[in-house]
């Protein structure tokens, strides 16, 4: 197996992300959440924007999952939706790039099966992470060209709406019938259900939120303090 890959075996990687309308957005914020990571012992770092990317790169010396999400009126596809983001994601310095890998219409009209051969063609050299939300999509990417996927859209697409918090099953499942890695990843918000994914032969385990978004971290709080 390939160094980078094999680097992030039964480790943490933390995703570094804050939307324009999150008090922490911001490339430098990002960057030196990533470096907290890296000290905390992190194995990668995911993140989005070219901008956060690049900040990233400067100062932490860990691989990084790069994604740019961008919404196009006519699809639902926002991780990496079409070859112009992932062309930004890769000069930014990314070194694997994660991509929705769901069946849905993308923007550009591609199919799945099209983008991820022209995403291999075009950067050989670069991992490509599938993001899914469904078993069945695992099991269509794990034929492709694909190197590592990811539960992460489970609980956001119209088909998985209903799920509430991590998804095991669905993990469970994919690790059961995949021949690529996979990723845990998606409302994992405790250190010992982190453990319990790689129990359950995940991979590695994506953690974002519960690490990086205090004020959904504080939210938490206070939800459960609420009598
Ligand atoms: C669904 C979607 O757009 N997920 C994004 C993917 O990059 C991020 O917003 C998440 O923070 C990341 O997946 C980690 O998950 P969590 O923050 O739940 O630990």
């Amino acid at each position: 197996m390939n160094p980078v890959i094999e680097s992030l075996r039964s480790g943490l990687i933390v995703s570094c992300q804050a939307m324009p309308h999150e008090p922490l957005h911001g490339s430098h914020i990002m960057q030196r959440m990533a470096l907290a990571a890296e000290e905390g012992g992190a194995v990668g770092i995911r993140a989005n924007t070219p901008d956060d990317i690049r900040a990233i790169k400067d100062s932490v010396s860990l691989p990084i999952i790069g994604l740019y999400k961008k919404r196009y009126p006519e699809s639902d596809v926002y991780i990496t939706p079409t070859m112009a983001e992932v062309e930004a994601v890769v000069e930014a310095g990314a070194d694997m790039v994660a991509i929705d890998a769901t069946l849905r219409k993308r923007p550009d009209d591609q199919s799945l099966k099209d983008v991820v051969s022209m995403i291999k063609h075009q950067y050989p050299d670069h991992f490509l992470v599938a993001d899914v939300s469904t078993f069945e999509e695992g099991k269509y990417v794990d034929d492709l060209n694909v190197d590592l996927i990811s539960t992460t859209l489970s609980g956001y697409t119209e088909e998985t709406r209903d799920i509430d918090g991590f998804n095991h099953h669905l993990l469970k499942k994919l690790t059961e019938i995949c021949h690529k890695p996979v990723l845990a990843e998606g409302r994992i918000y405790t250190p010992e259900l982190a453990k319990d994914c790689i129990i359950y032969g995940a991979y590695a385990v994506v953690v974002g939120s519960a690490i990086t978004r205090p004020q959904e971290i504080t939210e938490r709080f206070v939800d459960e303090m609420t009598l």
